[in-house]
């Protein structure tokens, strides 16, 4: 049996996807012990884990250096790697959204947008036919309205929480998020039988 490395992504996505896996009946420890560590081995199952940061997960399975990853959609949408997307787990559900200060139209000489997400946040205002000025921010995007930075964010929405407590409301529904499992193609030729196994195994664990 070949072994599998799958790249894993530490923080939000991390705790479900790793249930999915016991639950597809996967011989793993039932808690990860919340270490440095930053490799897992199960050598019961052939597996090894790397824990990467989410946004960097495709990058190793495009390198092939893990062979099979999971990651959001938001970040493959926003990075275009070359890796094939097998399953779609449904799991850390979210969606992508513009936001901006009530009652507000956008500055008519090139908008500014803050977000994590330049890509997605271009392509979505290009296909509307607004020309705007992206402005690239790592995280508390929400600010960015608030101190006169930018007319609009384009940002993850799942509760809606971080919105509301700075003053802030949606204004236009861009993509759902979820999570998705992803392969490097030549892994998947090269050890086509226990990726496939997987995909069939987690796909009974699609709720
Ligand atoms: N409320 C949410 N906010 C951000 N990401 C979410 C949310 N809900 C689900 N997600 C998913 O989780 C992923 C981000 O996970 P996480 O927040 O752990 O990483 P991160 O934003 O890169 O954080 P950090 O840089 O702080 O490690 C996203 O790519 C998205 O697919
Ligand atoms: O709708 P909500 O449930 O409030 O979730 C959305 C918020 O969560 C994420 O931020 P995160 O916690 O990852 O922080 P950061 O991007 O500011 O680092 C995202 O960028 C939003 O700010």
């Amino acid at each position: 049996m070949n072994e599998l490395t799958i790249a894993m992504p530490k923080g939000r996505i991390f705790d479900e996807a790793y249930q999915m896996l016991l639950e597809a009946g996967f011989n793993l420890p039932e808690e990860v012990e919340m270490s440095r560590k930053l490799m897992l081995e199960i050598p019961e199952e052939k597996i090894r884990f790397i824990l990467a940061k989410p946004m960097d997960v495709p990058v190793y399975v495009e390198h092939g250096v893990a062979d099979i990853g999971i990651a959001g959609k938001d970040v493959l949408l926003e990075q275009q790697r070359q890796v094939h997307e097998l399953l779609d787990l449904k799991i850390s559900t979210c969606y992508i959204a513009s936001a901006g200060l009530p009652n507000t139209t956008m500055n008519e000489i090139a908008p500014r947008i803050a977000t994590k997400y330049p890509n997605i946040a271009m392509k979505y205002y290009k296909g509307i036919g607004e020309q705007v000025e992206i402005i690239e921010l790592n995280g508390s995007i929400e600010l960015a309205p608030m101190i006169g930075l930018a007319d609009r964010i384009v940002d993850i929405v799942s509760t809606g929480r971080t919105l509301k407590e700075n003053g802030l409301v949606e204004y236009e529904f861009i993509t759902d998020v979820s999570s998705r499992l992803i392969a490097n193609p030549v892994s998947y030729r090269m050890k086509g039988d226990r990726i496939i196994d997987l995909v069939k195994r987690l796909k009974k664990c699609v709720k």
